[in-house]
């Protein structure tokens, strides 16, 4: 089985997917790693060098590359991955996806005690200019993480949650 965590930077998807993958003992895999690894340079550099539309284009790469080389795993998405290239009808085709629907105001303070720098949608943005950022971004992706097999949200994001849940 191939489990698929979406939602937006910060909602979790790499911290929770890590220890639900050992809960399971499933591989994981974080595809903006696996494409950090597939093209030798940071998620950062691929966004300055090459554009977001051309990084859209190579995680949709990746994203299949994944879906084909595993059997079962837990894959924590890109924070934009579900919004191009149709990407949400391929992860329902290949797995289960759960969508971290985690709140604005918690976001932002938790994106505000991390490392902006290797996020570079958000990299140089004033608390304010992150909070709307955040805001906007979360209304208008919503559509394409509704396509989710499930939803938590915010106060039962835990690994017993999602557990929980495939076990229904
Ligand atoms: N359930 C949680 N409760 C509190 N803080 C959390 C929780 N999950 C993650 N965090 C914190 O929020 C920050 C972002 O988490 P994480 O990197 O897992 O998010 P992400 O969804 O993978 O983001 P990105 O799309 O940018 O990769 C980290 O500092 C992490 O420690
Ligand atoms: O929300 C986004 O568009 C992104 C999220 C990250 O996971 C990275 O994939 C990249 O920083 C873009
Ligand atoms: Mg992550």
């Amino acid at each position: 089985m191939l489990i698929f965590l979406i939602g937006l930077m910060g909602a979790g998807k790499t911290t929770l997917g890590r220890q639900l993958a050992q809960e399971l003992s499933y591989p994981f895999v974080d595809l903006d790693d696996y494409i950090v690894q597939r093209e030798n340079r940071s998620i950062a550099a691929l966004f300055e060098q090459e554009g977001q539309e051309r990084f859209r284009q190579i995680e949709h790469d990746a994203l299949k590359a994944v879906a084909d080389e595993f059997e079962k795993a837990v894959i924590s998405t890109g924070g934009g991955a579900p919004c191009f290239h149709n990407n949400m009808a391929l992860i329902n085709e290949k797995g289960t996806s759960i969508f971290l629907d985690v709140s604005v105001e918690e976001l932002v303070h938790r994106l505000r005690q991390s490392d902006l720098s290797v996020r570079p949608l958000l990299a140089g943005r004033s608390e304010a200019e992150l909070k709307a950022f955040i805001a906007e971004t979360l209304e208008s992706r919503r559509q394409y993480y509704e396509l989710a097999d499930y939803k938590l949200e915010t106060s039962v994001c835990s690994v017993e949650a999602i557990t929980a849940l495939l076990n229904n």
